[in-house]
This record gives structure tokens, C-alpha cells and sequence, in this order.
């Protein structure tokens, strides 16, 4: 199996994530909770790359630092589960863990680990990845088409429409740039770095893609980009770390309000021993009422250590609630848990480094509220997420506005206090 990225790219990214711990770039990442086989189409991939390209735009506007775009994509197959069965009117099956190992129709059969679902996840992430590398340097990434990214259903929303204006004013600057003598053909106006992650829970699969890198002697987990441990698997002792601190790429860890303070210091000691900057994110992930009673203490034990991460927020894995039957999330909630997030790390004087979210570029109705004002009886219409709800297009990008507005509001406090 060819190796699906090469590890000069993850060096790239890991300087991009060193840029975010200090707040001269910031990291957004997204896409599905879960990838699946029977959603794999270009049109998908394409709306998925095009809301985040929107959010980027958004973010860059508003906080006048570079963006750093990381999708959920490429390899996002493999599903820890809270349960290790699933009983619907009273018959108990192994649960589905992504469609790399099993189905998710609820059949005895469908539930039985499968190894030829390796080849099929690994052939689809390189499937995904290259017209992933075709749109970021084919044109489609280029900032002349910023005003055409919308995506179809978003003309009439509010969030639509408030990106058209933004839309409206970047292309008046790239005009102004373009009088100024810049030209178009500049790669900066042409191309755009994109790179992929997902979480390195299937360690056979992810071992298996392994490879020594010829120029450093440094062994990459070429199955993706940038990887992941998850909340369920970050023990100090367990295989996962253990595999994780092996490998050269840039690395997270999830951390919910379990996390205590010299735990993970020595999570980030394991993972990162020589402290360089850009090789591990601190992915918290606490629910909205939790994080300013949580995250203080664990940044203070990471300042005094010394250490060097990216703080990075995921505001989707500690909302999650059910309603009506169905797993949801709160548009407000994931909003407030950004924003205490961001007002944790203002008063301690560190950095919001970026955002981790489960979304889609489809029209669903998986998450309550937001602009698209889903309710309890809209779940069941666009229900199509194969775990956890994700944000639709719409919620996104209204993220994203949230998200610019509090980076500028840094910039602008920096900028007094640099004065
Ligand atoms: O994506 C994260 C986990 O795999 C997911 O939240 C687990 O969902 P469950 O609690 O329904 O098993
Ligand atoms: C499993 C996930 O999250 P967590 O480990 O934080 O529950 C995920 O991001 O898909
Ligand atoms: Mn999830």
C-alpha cells in the first residue's frame, strides 16, 4: 500500500501549528464525525472542501491571520464506541465502529468486522485525497472564484448572505491588489494548502501505513496528515500513546473535564519529551458549563511545565444530548463552549489556537437551532450523519463569523496593548 502522504508535508503543517500556539495562524478543522462508504461522491467532497474554504475566508477576514485548513477527511473511518453493543427492541449486536471494520445497518451480519473493509477505507481516502489535492492547487481554491463558493441552498440564508457582502469586499481588496500590479496567476491567489487528519484509533491500519522517511531517519504514520488520540484511548500507559509518541507527524489529543492537571502534563511529556512547537494540539473537549471550571487549571499546569501546545477547541464532543431519539447538539451550546474557550484563554493571557468541528457541507438537520433554526421535529428529515451530529453548512459558517468576531476582538486588544 503506497504511503497516502509524504512527511515533508507534515513538517509543513507541524510549523503551521507551531504558528497557531502563538496565535499568528489559526486552525480550523472539519468535516465528518464519520466517514462512510455508501456517502463517498465528489459532489460531497467538493461541498465539504467548499464550506471550509467560506469559513477560512471568514476567519482570515475578520482576524487578519493566516487560517490553517484541516479536513476530517481522507481516513475519519474508525469509531470508538461508549458501548460495546447496541440493543433496538430488545436485540443486542456488536456496534457499528466505523465502515472500516463493520455496517451500520443494525443486522448480525452487517456487525461482523470484515478485514476487506481496510482496503476499501484505504482506497477511498486516497480516492478523497487526490481530488482534495486537485481542488487546493487545480484553480477551484482561487480567491477571483471567493464570491462563487456558495454553496446552492445558502443564498437565502442570513449566513449566506453575510458572506456574500464579505465575499463582496475581498473581492473589491484582490481588485485593488490586481490594479496594484499583483497577478492573478500568483500562486497565493491560485492555490491553498489543505491538509487531512483523523483520529489514529485502528493502530493495525494506522502501523501498517507507517514508513521511515528516507530524509530524516523519522518514522511517519503516512495514512494521514495530522493524527489524533482520542478521549477514550489517551491512557498514559495504553497502546495508543505508545504508538502516537513513535511517530514524527503533528499530533492531538482530545481532553474532556476528566483530564486532571498533572495528568496531562505527563500525557504531553510522553508525547512531545524534546517541546517542539507545532507537534502536539491539546484538543479540549469539555461541554459548554465545563470548560471554565476545567480549562484554567489545566493551562496554568502546562505554563508551568513549561510546555509548548496548541490549544485547540472542540466544541461538539461534550454537548452531545439526545431528543426525540436522536444523538443532537445545540447550535448555542457548541457556540458557548467557543466562547468560553476563548474567554478562558483571554483572561489567562494564552492562545486559542483553532477549532475542531463535526460538519458537513450538506443541508442536514442534525443540530438544533443555529440559522437554519432546526428543531426537535426537523431531526428526522436530514438526519444522514453515520455517528455524531454534525454542523450543517449553514451553522459553519455562522461559527465561523462568531469565531472572526472574537479574533478580531483579540487583534484589536493586542494591537492597544502593543500601542
Ligand atoms: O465521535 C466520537 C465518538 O465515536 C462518539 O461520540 C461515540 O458515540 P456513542 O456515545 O454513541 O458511542
Ligand atoms: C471520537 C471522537 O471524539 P472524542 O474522542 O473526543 O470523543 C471524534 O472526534 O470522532
Ligand atoms: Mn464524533
Amino acid at each position: 500500500m503506497p504511503p497516502l502522504i509524504f512527511a515533508g508535508e507534515c513538517r509543513n503543517l507541524q510549523a503551521k501549528l507551531a504558528a497557531c500556539a502563538t496565535g499568528e495562524a489559526f486552525w480550523l478543522q472539519g468535516g465528518d464525525c464519520a466517514e462512510s462508504f455508501s456517502h463517498f461522491s465528489a459532489n460531497r467532497i467538493r461541498d465539504s472542501f467548499r464550506v471550509l474554504l467560506q469559513m477560512a475566508v471568514v476567519m482570515i477576514y475578520g482576524g487578519g491571520i493566516p487560517v490553517v485548513k484541516v479536513g476530517r477527511l481522507a481516513g475519519q473511518f474508525a469509531k470508538p464506541r461508549s458501548a460495546d453493543m447496541e440493543t433496538i427492541d430488545g436485540i443486542a449486536l456488536p456496534s457499528y465502529r466505523g465502515d472500516i471494520i463493520n455496517g451500520s445497518e443494525f443486522t448480525a451480519d452487517a456487525r461482523i468486522p470484515d478485514p476487506r473493509r481496510l482496503v476499501k477505507a484505504y482506497n477511498q481516502s486516497a480516492a478523497t485525497l487526490n481530488l482534495l489535492r486537485g481542488f487546493s492547487s487545480g484553480g477551484y481554491a482561487g480567491l477571483q472564484r471567493v464570491m462563487q463558493w456558495n454553496l446552492d441552498f445558502m443564498g437565502r440564508s442570513d449566513e449566506g448572505q453575510q458572506y456574500l457582502e464579505l465575499a463582496g469586499q475581498v473581492d473589491d481588496a484582490i481588485q485593488f491588489m490586481t490594479a496594484c500590479g499583483m497577478s492573478p496567476d500568483n500562486p497565493l491567489m491560485n492555490e491553498t494548502d489543505f491538509y487531512v487528519s483523523h483520529e489514529a484509533l485502528l493502530l493495525d491500519y494506522e502501523a501498517a501505513l507507517t514508513r521511515e522517511d528516507s530524509t530524516t531517519g523519522l518514522w511517519y504514520d503516512c495514512s494521514g496528515h495530522f493524527l489524533w488520540i482520542g478521549e477514550r484511548t489517551r491512557q498514559l500507559d495504553g497502546a495508543h500513546l505508545e504508538f502516537a509518541r513513535g511517530i514524527a507527524n503533528p499530533l492531538g489529543v482530545k481532553v474532556s473535564q476528566k483530564m486532571e492537571p498533572s495528568e496531562l502534563v505527563s500525557l504531553i511529556a510522553t508525547l512531545n519529551p524534546e517541546n517542539t512547537p507545532g507537534r502536539l494540539a491539546v484538543i479540549v473537549r469539555m461541554g459548554a458549563d465545563q470548560v471554565h471550571k476545567k480549562l484554567p487549571g489545566l493551562v496554568r499546569a502546562v505554563q508551568q511545565a513549561g510546555q509548548t501546545v496548541t490549544w485547540i477547541s472542540d466544541p461538539m464532543h461534550g454537548n452531545t444530548e439526545s431528543c426525540n431519539g436522536y444523538k443532537t447538539r445545540r447550535y448555542d451550546r457548541v457556540r458557548a463552549e467557543v466562547e468560553a474557550f476563548f474567554d478562558v484563554h483571554e483572561a489567562l493571557g494564552t492562545v486559542p489556537g483553532g477549532v475542531h468541528l463535526e460538519m458537513t457541507g450538506d443541508n442536514v438537520t442534525e443540530c438544533l437551532g443555529g440559522g437554519s433554526s432546526i428543531e426537535a421535529t426537523d431531526l428526522e428529515s436530514r438526519y444522514h450523519t453515520f455517528c455524531d451530529p454534525r454542523l450543517n453548512a449553514e451553522q459553519a459558517l455562522e461559527m465561523s463569523f462568531f469565531v472572526a468576531s472574537r479574533l478580531r476582538r483579540r487583534k484589536q486588544t493586542r494591537c492597544l496593548l502593543h500601542r
